[in-house]
Protein backbone atom coordinates (compact mmCIF):
# COMPACT_ATOMS: atom_id res chain seq x y z
CA UNK A 1 0.00 0.00 0.00
CA UNK A 2 1.84 3.39 -0.96
CA UNK A 3 2.43 5.77 1.45
CA UNK A 4 -0.68 8.76 2.19
CA UNK A 5 0.81 11.30 4.88
CA UNK A 6 1.73 11.79 8.02
CA UNK A 7 -1.06 14.13 8.67
CA UNK A 8 -3.73 14.00 11.39
CA UNK A 9 -5.62 10.72 11.90
CA UNK A 10 -8.35 10.88 9.71
CA UNK A 11 -11.95 9.98 11.61
CA UNK A 12 -13.29 6.57 10.81
CA UNK A 13 -17.13 6.97 11.24
CA UNK A 14 -18.36 3.11 12.15
CA UNK A 15 -20.30 1.04 15.12
CA UNK A 16 -18.78 -1.94 13.31
CA UNK A 17 -16.16 -3.22 15.62
CA UNK A 18 -14.93 -5.95 13.42
CA UNK A 19 -14.90 -3.19 10.19
CA UNK A 20 -12.60 -1.09 12.53
CA UNK A 21 -10.51 -4.33 13.16
CA UNK A 22 -9.81 -5.08 9.64
CA UNK A 23 -9.41 -1.44 8.49
CA UNK A 24 -6.45 -1.18 11.47
CA UNK A 25 -5.15 -4.73 10.64
CA UNK A 26 -5.00 -3.68 6.88
CA UNK A 27 -3.30 -0.22 7.37
CA UNK A 28 -1.32 -1.69 9.75
CA UNK A 29 0.11 -3.77 7.31
CA UNK A 30 1.16 -1.21 4.90
CA UNK A 31 3.05 1.77 5.20
CA UNK A 32 1.54 2.73 8.69
CA UNK A 33 1.23 6.23 7.27
CA UNK A 34 -2.57 6.97 7.35
CA UNK A 35 -3.74 6.94 10.71
CA UNK A 36 -7.28 6.55 12.09
CA UNK A 37 -9.21 7.42 14.53
CA UNK A 38 -12.99 6.19 15.65
CA UNK A 39 -16.00 7.86 16.00
CA UNK A 40 -19.43 6.12 16.03
CA UNK A 41 -22.29 8.81 14.26
CA UNK A 42 -26.07 7.42 13.88
CA UNK A 43 -25.87 8.20 10.14
CA UNK A 44 -29.39 7.66 8.57
CA UNK A 45 -28.65 4.86 5.49
CA UNK A 46 -31.12 5.64 2.74
CA UNK A 47 -32.62 3.44 0.08
CA UNK A 48 -30.77 3.83 -3.24
CA UNK A 49 -27.56 2.13 -4.81
CA UNK A 50 -24.59 1.48 -2.83
CA UNK A 51 -22.44 4.87 -3.91
CA UNK A 52 -26.22 6.95 -3.14
CA UNK A 53 -25.96 5.41 0.21
CA UNK A 54 -22.30 5.55 1.26
CA UNK A 55 -22.43 9.17 0.05
CA UNK A 56 -25.52 10.25 1.97
CA UNK A 57 -23.68 8.76 5.29
CA UNK A 58 -20.72 10.21 4.95
CA UNK A 59 -21.96 13.53 4.11
CA UNK A 60 -23.86 13.15 6.88
CA UNK A 61 -21.14 12.47 9.35
CA UNK A 62 -18.87 15.25 8.27
CA UNK A 63 -21.75 17.84 8.90
CA UNK A 64 -21.97 16.49 12.19
CA UNK A 65 -18.62 16.18 13.23
CA UNK A 66 -17.10 19.02 11.43
CA UNK A 67 -14.55 17.69 9.83
CA UNK A 68 -13.02 15.18 7.33
CA UNK A 69 -13.83 11.74 7.72
CA UNK A 70 -14.35 8.60 6.65
CA UNK A 71 -17.18 6.00 6.12
CA UNK A 72 -17.56 2.51 4.53
CA UNK A 73 -20.78 0.91 3.39
CA UNK A 74 -20.29 -3.24 2.85
CA UNK A 75 -22.82 -4.50 0.33
CA UNK A 76 -23.36 -8.49 -0.66
CA UNK A 77 -24.65 -8.47 -4.16
CA UNK A 78 -26.30 -11.87 -5.51
CA UNK A 79 -26.32 -12.30 -9.08
CA UNK A 80 -29.52 -14.24 -9.62
CA UNK A 81 -31.17 -11.53 -7.42
CA UNK A 82 -30.12 -8.76 -9.82
CA UNK A 83 -27.28 -7.16 -7.25
CA UNK A 84 -29.72 -7.71 -4.13
CA UNK A 85 -29.67 -7.66 -1.14
CA UNK A 86 -26.82 -5.45 -1.83
CA UNK A 87 -26.41 -2.62 0.37
CA UNK A 88 -29.80 -3.79 2.38
CA UNK A 89 -28.08 -7.36 3.65
CA UNK A 90 -27.55 -6.25 6.94
CA UNK A 91 -31.32 -6.15 7.50
CA UNK A 92 -31.63 -9.40 5.29
CA UNK A 93 -29.06 -10.91 7.45
CA UNK A 94 -30.54 -10.07 10.85
CA UNK A 95 -33.95 -11.04 9.62
CA UNK A 96 -32.85 -14.58 7.35
CA UNK A 97 -29.81 -15.50 8.96
CA UNK A 98 -27.34 -17.58 7.33
CA UNK A 99 -29.57 -20.60 6.58
CA UNK A 100 -32.62 -18.09 4.59
CA UNK A 101 -29.95 -16.33 2.90
CA UNK A 102 -28.74 -19.85 1.26
CA UNK A 103 -32.56 -20.54 0.47
CA UNK A 104 -33.00 -17.15 -1.35
CA UNK A 105 -31.27 -19.23 -4.12
CA UNK A 106 -32.47 -22.28 -4.19
CA UNK A 107 -34.06 -23.20 -7.37
CA UNK A 108 -31.59 -20.79 -9.28
CA UNK A 109 -28.91 -21.35 -11.45
CA UNK A 110 -26.16 -19.56 -9.75
CA UNK A 111 -24.66 -18.79 -6.42
CA UNK A 112 -22.24 -15.81 -7.41
CA UNK A 113 -21.95 -12.93 -5.43
CA UNK A 114 -19.86 -9.68 -4.86
CA UNK A 115 -18.79 -8.40 -2.07
CA UNK A 116 -18.63 -4.82 -2.26
CA UNK A 117 -16.86 -2.25 -0.26
CA UNK A 118 -17.43 1.50 -0.50
CA UNK A 119 -15.36 3.72 1.30
CA UNK A 120 -16.59 7.33 1.13
CA UNK A 121 -14.18 10.14 2.28
CA UNK A 122 -15.50 13.81 2.57
CA UNK A 123 -12.42 16.74 3.32
CA UNK A 124 -14.63 17.97 5.85
CA UNK A 125 -18.67 19.14 5.50
CA UNK A 126 -19.89 20.69 3.18
CA UNK A 127 -17.49 18.92 1.24
CA UNK A 128 -18.65 16.12 -1.70
CA UNK A 129 -17.71 12.80 -0.33
CA UNK A 130 -15.59 11.00 -3.29
CA UNK A 131 -16.01 6.74 -3.62
CA UNK A 132 -13.14 3.99 -3.32
CA UNK A 133 -14.71 0.81 -4.20
CA UNK A 134 -13.54 -2.76 -3.79
CA UNK A 135 -14.58 -5.94 -5.12
CA UNK A 136 -14.23 -9.57 -4.32
CA UNK A 137 -15.86 -12.29 -6.02
CA UNK A 138 -16.99 -15.46 -4.88
CA UNK A 139 -20.15 -17.86 -4.00
CA UNK A 140 -22.52 -17.87 -1.45
CA UNK A 141 -22.48 -21.63 0.17
CA UNK A 142 -24.16 -23.32 3.40
CA UNK A 143 -22.23 -21.76 6.87
CA UNK A 144 -18.61 -22.94 7.77
CA UNK A 145 -16.13 -21.42 10.44
CA UNK A 146 -16.60 -18.75 13.17
CA UNK A 147 -19.58 -17.03 13.01
CA UNK A 148 -18.53 -13.49 14.97
CA UNK A 149 -18.58 -11.31 11.60
CA UNK A 150 -21.78 -10.35 9.40
CA UNK A 151 -22.25 -13.15 6.52
CA UNK A 152 -18.29 -14.22 6.53
CA UNK A 153 -19.52 -18.29 7.18
CA UNK A 154 -21.18 -18.61 3.83
CA UNK A 155 -19.29 -16.21 1.60
CA UNK A 156 -16.69 -18.66 -0.33
CA UNK A 157 -14.59 -15.85 -2.05
CA UNK A 158 -13.15 -17.28 -5.92
CA UNK A 159 -9.27 -16.75 -4.14
CA UNK A 160 -10.12 -18.15 -0.99
CA UNK A 161 -8.73 -22.35 -2.00
CA UNK A 162 -12.21 -23.37 -1.20
CA UNK A 163 -12.60 -21.37 2.56
CA UNK A 164 -14.89 -19.40 3.31
CA UNK A 165 -13.75 -15.90 4.53
CA UNK A 166 -14.88 -16.75 8.39
CA UNK A 167 -12.24 -20.17 7.71
CA UNK A 168 -9.34 -17.78 6.63
CA UNK A 169 -6.99 -16.84 8.55
CA UNK A 170 -7.64 -13.06 9.61
CA UNK A 171 -4.05 -11.88 7.46
CA UNK A 172 -5.21 -14.35 4.70
CA UNK A 173 -8.72 -12.70 3.97
CA UNK A 174 -7.11 -9.24 4.08
CA UNK A 175 -4.78 -9.84 1.28
CA UNK A 176 -7.88 -10.22 -0.94
CA UNK A 177 -10.89 -8.82 0.92
CA UNK A 178 -13.13 -6.01 -0.76
CA UNK A 179 -12.12 -3.80 2.42
CA UNK A 180 -8.64 -4.14 1.29
CA UNK A 181 -9.11 -3.65 -1.87
CA UNK A 182 -11.69 -0.68 -1.57
CA UNK A 183 -8.61 0.94 0.99
CA UNK A 184 -5.92 0.44 -1.44
CA UNK A 185 -7.52 2.58 -3.61
CA UNK A 186 -8.53 5.48 -1.08
CA UNK A 187 -4.89 5.17 0.36
CA UNK A 188 -3.25 5.91 -2.87
CA UNK A 189 -5.77 9.21 -3.27
CA UNK A 190 -4.96 10.52 -0.20
CA UNK A 191 -1.11 9.73 -0.55
CA UNK A 192 -1.61 11.81 -3.69
CA UNK A 193 -3.70 14.44 -2.19
CA UNK A 194 -0.82 14.99 0.37
CA UNK A 195 2.02 15.31 -2.21
CA UNK A 196 0.22 18.13 -4.24
CA UNK A 197 -0.21 20.03 -1.05
CA UNK A 198 2.99 19.89 -0.27
CA UNK A 199 4.30 20.78 -3.81
CA UNK A 200 1.83 24.22 -3.99
CA UNK A 201 3.43 24.80 -0.38
O1 LIG B 1 -19.16 -11.25 6.99
C1 LIG B 1 -18.93 -10.10 6.80
N1 LIG B 1 -17.72 -9.73 6.31
C2 LIG B 1 -17.37 -8.48 6.04
O2 LIG B 1 -16.24 -8.20 5.61
C3 LIG B 1 -18.37 -7.50 6.32
N2 LIG B 1 -18.39 -6.17 6.23
C4 LIG B 1 -19.59 -5.78 6.66
N3 LIG B 1 -20.34 -6.83 7.00
C5 LIG B 1 -21.74 -6.85 7.46
O3 LIG B 1 -22.57 -6.41 6.36
C6 LIG B 1 -23.51 -5.44 6.82
C7 LIG B 1 -23.11 -4.13 6.21
O4 LIG B 1 -23.83 -3.04 6.71
P1 LIG B 1 -23.15 -1.63 6.93
O5 LIG B 1 -22.10 -1.41 5.88
O6 LIG B 1 -24.19 -0.61 7.07
O7 LIG B 1 -22.37 -1.82 8.31
P2 LIG B 1 -22.72 -1.50 9.83
O8 LIG B 1 -24.07 -0.84 9.93
O9 LIG B 1 -22.53 -2.71 10.64
O10 LIG B 1 -21.60 -0.45 10.25
P3 LIG B 1 -21.48 1.12 9.92
O11 LIG B 1 -22.56 1.46 8.93
O12 LIG B 1 -21.63 1.84 11.21
O13 LIG B 1 -20.11 1.29 9.33
C8 LIG B 1 -23.42 -5.50 8.34
O14 LIG B 1 -24.30 -6.49 8.80
C9 LIG B 1 -21.98 -5.89 8.59
O15 LIG B 1 -21.78 -6.56 9.84
C10 LIG B 1 -19.61 -7.91 6.83
N4 LIG B 1 -19.89 -9.20 7.08
MG1 LIG C 1 -24.55 0.72 8.78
Amino acid sequence: MPASSSKAPLVFVTGNKNKLKEVQQILASGTGELQITNQDVDAPEIQGNTQEVAIAKCRYAADKLGTACLTEDTALCFEALGGLPGPYIKDFLKTLGHEGLNTLLVGFSTTKATALCTFAYSSGPGQEPMIFEGRTEGQIVPARGPTHFGWDPIFQPDEGHGQTYAEMDGAEKNKISHRYRALEKLSAYLAEETKGEAESR
